[in-house]
């Protein structure tokens, strides 16, 4: 059996140069898979807004769709570290109540951590859900809460301006006490540079090989959601396949009463048969 993954062992696995595996789960069956095949940490993200609930972006996902979905990850997940993404607008407005609806992620949500997007602009919010015993990852680059300000998911640092901001924020974010950051669409060499400056692990998605861990949507990964695939994403298998010829397989056995065949089918027996008609 794998041990229980920590705040701590992130720490130590950078330490120990080993890499910190990370992927999302919405849901209890695909939580318990993951989590059983050895994966790391789990992210409850607020991707499970576009590819649970089919919005157009992030936006949307309120608190109490992260701590619905993060209770049900909860039920599955052994060992992996679950980290609950904090909604737009749950830490935007002001102290007193982003560090309710951090605790509310931990205490209700049954998460061990909540992640939160942006630089030096969420320091004092870090700070004040730090004191209250609740670690945070931090998460830099393509955030997707800033699609409004962005204009669209687009690939950020790339300019000098924009990458030494983004070196910054990560110094900035480590000093307000993040255990990680999450690097999101950027260049590789530009995480490179953060991943060096930092003692604590930077996780990448879209971001290049030299972060001290890697972080995708499960749902991309198995190649099941396809209403865009980022550059970043890497097909492991393809299960949008596996599920429409399993689907089409099913509808056809059905209209062709092939199935449900003896074996998925309950007998009764014939002396109680004949006292029915
Ligand atoms: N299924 C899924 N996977 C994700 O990785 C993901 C979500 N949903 N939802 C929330 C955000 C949105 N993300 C996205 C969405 C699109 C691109 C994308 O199309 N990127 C372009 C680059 C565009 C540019 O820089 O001009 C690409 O080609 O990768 C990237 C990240 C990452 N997150
Ligand atoms: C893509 C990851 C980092 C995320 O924030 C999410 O899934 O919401
Ligand atoms: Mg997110």
């Amino acid at each position: 059996m794998n041990k229980k993954f920590t705040v701590t062992s992130f720490l130590e696995a950078k330490n120990k140069n080993e890499k910190i595996t990370m992927l999302t789960a919405y849901d209890y069956s695909t939580a318990k898979l993951i989590d059983e095949a050895g994966i790391e940490s789990i992210l409850v993200g607020d991707s499970l807004g576009m590819v649970v609930l089919g919005y157009e972006s992030t936006l949307e996902v309120t608190v109490d769709d992260i701590i619905h979905h993060c209770r049900a990850v909860a039920r599955g997940a052994k060992n992996a570290l679950i980290v609950g993404d904090m909604p737009f607008l749950s830490y935007h407005i002001n102290t007193e109540d982003t560090v309710r609806n951090a605790g509310r992620i931990i205490q209700e949500g049954k998460a061990q951590a909540v992640k939160l997007e942006g630089g030096v602009e969420v320091v004092d919010k870090i700070k004040a859900i730090t004191k209250a015993q609740i670690p945070v990852m931090g998460h830099l680059g393509l955030t997707p809460q800033s699609i409004n300000m962005f204009g669209g998911f687009k690939v950020q640092g790339k300019s000098e301006y924009q990458a030494k901001k983004i070196i910054n924020d990560a110094v900035e974010l480590e000093k307000a006490g993040v255990f990680a950051i999450v690097l999101e669409g950027i260049p590789a060499k530009l995480a490179q540079i953060i991943t060096e400056k930092l003692t604590i692990p930077t996780i990448g998605i879209g971001a290049g090989n030299n972060c001290d861990g890697q972080v995708l949507v499960t749902n991309d990964m198995l190649g099941m959601f396809s209403d865009f695939t980022p550059k970043f994403v890497k097909k492991y298998t393809n299960l949008k396949d596996s599920i429409m010829n399993a689907t089409k397989q099913y509808i056809s056995e059905v209209k062709s009463t092939e199935f449900p065949s003896k074996e998925h089918t309950f007998s009764i027996d014939e002396d109680i048969l004949k006292k029915l008609y």
